[in-house]
């Protein structure tokens, strides 16, 4: 039901507190497609009918087929989108895309070729981008521009919860124009972004306990909900992992369960306030036939500059702390999630 500032909120999938995705259309009639709503890019692109046929990822997804559509208007322009994971091509087109109960005219991608890494991994078909323009591959107005220059918004602000455990419906909840306080407690308090036109902040400090490890001279921090855990410089993540005493094999950072209850909480200090994930929030546990497999929900990545270094706070860090993308103020909310 209506979050009671006129937009119909969106509700999101949770597959294993790794990818929260929901649902847009595009076309008319409408086409149906699960996308990541995902801050850390600015391109809404879907898979297309005239995928490859050796694109695996492309064929285990809905594609858009603009044949269909009545109120399709060809563009044709070539697109490509380079992620640190993998590769997404294909060419530009035009239609009326459906988000959160709002129709916009839009120029998104058809994606002909898809990295089978990491994409054969999505349970999503695509990805709406709800960065700032600046970082719109091929300088298309995002999404989120479209509908705040129609004026519908009571405020040019988005929101967002993710659901931390699986099983719990809805798995998490996207609303554009303002908050839904069924998902916080407690005020927010704001981070202003580091620079026009990055979802990006300063932190502070970041604490193992109570010991302050790095960035107490200030470093960035992009707040990314298209990212699945927290990445950060190698030397500081591999410094943090040894320190709780985590061990690095081929799928990341593993801890001993029954050493879980004893792991200090990890806190980012921003804006004046202390941001902490207990273990409970930072170690999935995964059982597995062998035993039950603890992951700390921690990267090594180095962003080359210059947009690196940066620390990027993804879901693990949004299912702790509701957080609102305020375009008006260019600022980022957080909230204790409920
Ligand atoms: C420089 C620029 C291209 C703008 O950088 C980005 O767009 N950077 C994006 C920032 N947000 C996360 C994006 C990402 O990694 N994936 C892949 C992914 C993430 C989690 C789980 C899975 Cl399975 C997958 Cl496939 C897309 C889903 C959003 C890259």
């Amino acid at each position: 039901g209506d979050a009671g500032n006129g937009t119909v909120p969106t509700p999101l999938t949770n597959y294993l507190d790794t990818q929260y995705f929901g649902e847009i259309s595009i076309g008319f009639p409408a086409q149906i497609f699960n996308v990541v709503f995902d801050t850390g890019s600015a391109n809404l692109w879907v898979p297309s009918q005239r995928c490859s046929p050796f694109s695996t990822a492309c064929f285990t997804h809905s594609r858009y087929d603009s044949s269909k559509s009545q109120s399709y208007v060809e563009n044709g322009t070539g697109f490509s989108i380079q992620y640190a994971s993998g590769s997404v091509r294909g060419f530009l087109s035009e239609d009326v895309v459906m988000v959160g109960g709002i129709p916009v005219v839009q120029v998104f991608a058809e994606a002909t070729s898809l990295s089978a890494m990491p994409f054969i991994f999505a349970k999503f078909d695509g990805v709406l981008g709800m960065g700032y323009p600046d970082t719109a591959v091929d300088g298309i107005t995002p999404v989120f521009d479209r509908i705040m220059s129609q004026q519908v918004l009571e405020e040019e602000v988005f929101s967002v919860y993710y659901s931390r455990d699986p099983q719990r419906s809805p798995g998490g909840e996207l609303v554009l124009g303002g908050t839904d306080p069924n998902y916080y407690t407690g005020s927010f308090n704001y981070v202003h972004t580091r620079e026009l036109g990055k979802w990006e902040v300063t932190v502070k400090g970041v604490a193992v306990g109570r010991k302050t490890l790095f960035c107490s001279e200030g470093c960035a921090a992009v707040i990314d909900t298209g990212s699945s855990y927290i990445t950060g410089p190698a030397s500081s993540v591999t410094l943090l992992m040894k320190t709780i005493g985590a061990q690095l094999d081929e799928s990341g950072y593993k801890v001993n369960c029954d050493s879980v209850k004893a792991l200090p909480s990890l806190t980012f200090h921003m804006g004046g306030q202390e941001y902490s994930l207990t273990q409970e929030d930072y170690v999935l546990w995964q059982p597995q036939i062998q035993g039950d497999v603890c992951v700390v929900t921690f990267r090594a990545l180095d962003v080359p500059p210059p947009t690196g270094p940066v620390w990027i706070l993804g879901a693990t860090f949004i299912a702790r702390y509701y957080t609102e993308f305020d375009r008006r103020n260019n600022r980022i909310g957080f909230a204790t999630a409920a």
